[in-house]
């Protein structure tokens, strides 16, 4: 697993609320400079580990002008950046035992998920950080100019990052059922007057800022969960 600043690199295999789950404590990207095959192999790892639900998280600049540092958006779509260029992690001979070669990505995050964290949210008085919204993954490492955030936010994303979204096309390719969530750790900056700049520091202090609250909203989905994954 990556092990890069915010990225611990451990595999954690416990039970969580009752339910068997394996963590990845981080995760690879792109901008390591790995095959968009190898950053993605640990969703097929865990589909035959008999994995049923993927939970993803993700920390990501928020374009949506409503949103606020601190804010919890609940995936309900994805654009993915990477993939418009051919770099899709399903590119190249489909492997059948997995899934089927032009995979449905209409339905890829999971309803009754992003229905349930709203509940689990609104019942842990979240509500006010709470939000919904689509995620638009880059290559990354270098963080977005000014032109590419307003062009993002035109297109309709309302949060810009650099993981997740591989995953997601992966982990729905063989069946699991998705629910992602992204931290919005950072404005994105729209205006050429801005004097804020993105930077990593401060995606890890919003993330540790946030940390026991997304913890306890994932641990309280977890236990509300029903086993037997019906969307396979
Ligand atoms: O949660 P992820 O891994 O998407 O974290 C984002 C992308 C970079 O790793 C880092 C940039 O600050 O945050
Ligand atoms: N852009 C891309 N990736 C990110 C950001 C951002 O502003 N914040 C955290 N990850």
């Amino acid at each position: 697993i990556g092990c890069l600043d915010g990225h611990a690199g451990r595999l954690v295999f416990g039970m969580l609320k009752g339910k068997p789950c394996v963590c990845m404590q981080g995760r690879f990207h792109l901008y390591e400079g790995y095959a968009i095959q190898k950053i993605t192999l640990p969703m097929r790892i865990f589909s035959l580990l008999g994995v049923e639900t993927v939970i993803l998280t993700n920390a990501a600049g928020g374009l949506n002008q409503d949103f606020k540092v601190g804010d919890i958006m609940i995936m309900k779509d994805h654009i993915n950046m990477p993939g418009f260029a051919g770099n899709n992690p399903l590119a190249g001979p489909n492997d059948d035992r997995f899934g089927v070669r032009f995979p449905c990505m209409s339905d890829a995050y999971d309803r009754e998920l992003q229905q349930l964290a709203v509940d689990v949210g609104q019942e842990l008085g979240y509500g006010d950080f709470l939000r919904e919204g689509v995620y638009c993954v880059l290559g990354g490492p270098s963080f977005e100019t000014i032109a590419e955030c307003r062009m993002l936010h035109n297109l309709g994303a309302d949060a810009v990052g650099m993981s997740t979204v591989h995953e997601v096309i992966v982990a729905r390719h063989c069946g699991m059922r998705v629910f992602a969530m992204s931290l919005i750790t950072n404005k994105s900056v729209m205006d050429y007057d801005s004097e804020e700049k993105a930077n990593h520091k401060e995606v890890l202090e919003t993330a540790q800022h946030r940390a026991v609250q997304l913890q306890k909203l994932v641990s309280t989905m977890v236990a509300r969960m029903e086993f037997n994954n019906t969307n396979a």
